[in-house]
């Protein structure tokens, strides 16, 4: 793991997006398309703002999330109107995206669809990762009954049913997630920190799901952190 740790979320946003740049530009130059997974929630809000004034080839570039509320596609809690209403804007409104939900009532229902659109991305050049206060990644929920499935199973995605949040989701796996170049986890706010800590001092991984990306072996994961 390597800790980078900013004064503010401006300083973060600033050097974060600097990197992702440089990581998706140089994916469309080596291989003519870049694949980037983002998560939803409050935390990448502003960096998301700072992406969609970049000049970057947008049209060779496809984004998708990390999970998603199983909600319609404009609900207020939605990931996907976050980052459609935010990242895909001005410049990046060029991008192509590979939505989570479907019409679907259940979860479980869309599964095979989300199936379908996942197995035509590649590696992802970058995924975005994360982290709620239980340790929570993607909708990877230490409550779910649907943890170790999405530890170990080979699927892309699966859909989950957290009992302390609300909404069902859908989630990318532990090992889609993995399943990339580049692998960012993005904290900001004091109460992060200590759940980080946390994370880092034990091993229980469906005690706190993050612990499976932060302790894998060969991988290096980046921490974006800012305390504000
Ligand atoms: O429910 C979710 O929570 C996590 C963390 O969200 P934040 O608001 O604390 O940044 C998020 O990464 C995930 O995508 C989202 O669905």
């Amino acid at each position: 793991m390597q800790f980078h740790r900013f004064e503010h979320s401006a300083a973060l946003n600033a050097d974060f997006a600097e990197r992702l740049i440089a990581i998706l530009s140089e994916a469309v130059a080596e291989r003519g398309h870049a694949f980037l997974a983002v998560s939803g929630g409050r935390t990448p809000q502003a960096l998301f703002a700072q992406l969609a004034s970049t000049e970057l080839p947008w049209h060779k570039i496809t984004i998708t999330l990390a999970d998603d509320r199983w909600l319609p596609a404009d609900a207020k809690d939605s990931n996907e109107r976050l980052v459609k209403s935010v990242l895909l804007q001005d410049k990046a409104s060029q991008a192509n995206f590979i939505s989570l939900v479907t019409a679907d009532a259940k979860a479980e229902q869309g599964a095979d669809t989300i199936a379908q659109r996942l197995a035509a991305v590649p590696t992802f050049d970058a995924v975005i990762l994360g982290m709620g206060e239980d340790g929570h990644t993607a909708s990877l929920f230490p409550c779910s009954k649907e943890l170790a499935e999405g530890l170990s199973t080979t699927a892309d995605a699966l859909a989950v049913n957290p009992t302390t949040a609300p909404y069902q989701r859908m989630s990318l796996s532990k090992q889609r997630l993995l399943n990339s170049r580049h692998l960012f986890l993005h904290l900001v706010g004091p109460a992060k920190l200590p759940v980080l800590n946390q994370a880092v001092a034990g091993d229980d991984v469906m005690q706190m799901p993050i612990r499976a990306f932060l302790q894998q072996p060969g991988v290096d994961i980046q921490v974006m952190f800012a305390p504000e």
